[in-house]
């Protein structure tokens, strides 16, 4: 009863399929004639493969496996960018994405209209955003470019003020990919600061990183992907070691 109560994500057997085109289509022209006249092959691609598992509220989870394996699939079907081919996700709360660089983000606006443009879309109101402009901005460190369109800005910028935004407004559920790797040794410090400040506040994490150190440093649970399907999930140290020692075997 009570850890029904304190679920906050629930993952159940999802299967997220892609269509793949199986043949080189050289351009937009031959796609359309192929698709009219229905000779466009296909090929069906499982990103994820059955994938089941559960966040209780406050728990930070951390997303590991190697390239393509499914981790950025998995954030997207959560925040529900994805839906699922098979199975349910179910999510009880509020959700900032910090999923792909500048996705938040009109690259013609400014760094101010973005902000409030983003947070519109997390769902604040005009006065909240005024009220918090200046301590997204400070956290961010670009007073000088607030002006700037956002398509001027570098990726490492681009990562700095989605982050301030997204963490400013305190969401239930923050999740992470690996945008943070692009900014600074300084900044990526500074923003996992802010994530333990969050994680004491109760806010819950899915974080995807290929630093272990990381993970291990951020997070008490972890899920292991590989090619679509869990390899092994729960706490973050035993999971981290043996995705480690795979990572050994292979390279021998
Ligand atoms: N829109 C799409 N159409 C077709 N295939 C896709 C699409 N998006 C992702 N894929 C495929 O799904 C698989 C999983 O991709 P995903 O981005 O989830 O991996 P990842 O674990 O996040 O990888 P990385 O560590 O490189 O970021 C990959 O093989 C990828 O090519």
């Amino acid at each position: 009863m009570n850890s029904e109560k304190d679920c906050i994500i629930k993952v159940s057997d999802a299967t997220v399929r892609f269509n793949m085109a199986s043949e080189k289509i050289d351009n937009l022209k031959e796609y359309f004639v192929k698709l009219v006249r229905r000779e466009l092959m296909f090929q069906e691609f499982l990103a994820l493969k059955n994938v089941s598992f559960e966040v209780k509220r406050g728990e930070a989870w951390g997303l590991i496996g190697t390239n393509g394996s499914g981790k950025s699939t998995l954030l997207k079907l959560i925040c529900g960018i994805l839906k699922p081919y098979k199975g349910t996700v179910d999510v009880y709360g509020s959700i900032a994405p910090l999923i792909e660089l500048g996705a938040g983000f009109d690259g013609e606006l400014t760094a101010t209209e973005n902000i409030y443009l983003n947070g519109a879309v997390l769902g604040y109101s005009k006065e909240f955003m005024d009220s918090h402009y200046d301590e997204i901005v400070d956290f961010a460190e670009l007073k000088d470019f607030m002006n700037m369109p956002i398509k001027n800005y570098s990726s490492g910028m681009a990562a700095r003020l989605g982050f301030a935004i997204a963490t400013i407004v305190r969401p239930e559920i923050l999740i992470v990919d690996e945008v943070l790797a692009v900014g600074d040794a300084a900044f990526q410090e500074k923003c996992q600061e802010r994530m333990h400040e969050m994680l004491a506040g109760g806010t819950t994490l899915l974080f995807v990183s290929h630093t272990m150190q990381t993970v291990r440093q951020l997070c008490d649970h972890a899920i292991w992907l590989n090619k679509g399907t869990v390899v092994m999930k729960g706490e973050a140290e035993p999971v981290c070691n043996a995705y480690m020692d795979s990572l050994s075997v292979s390279d021998k």
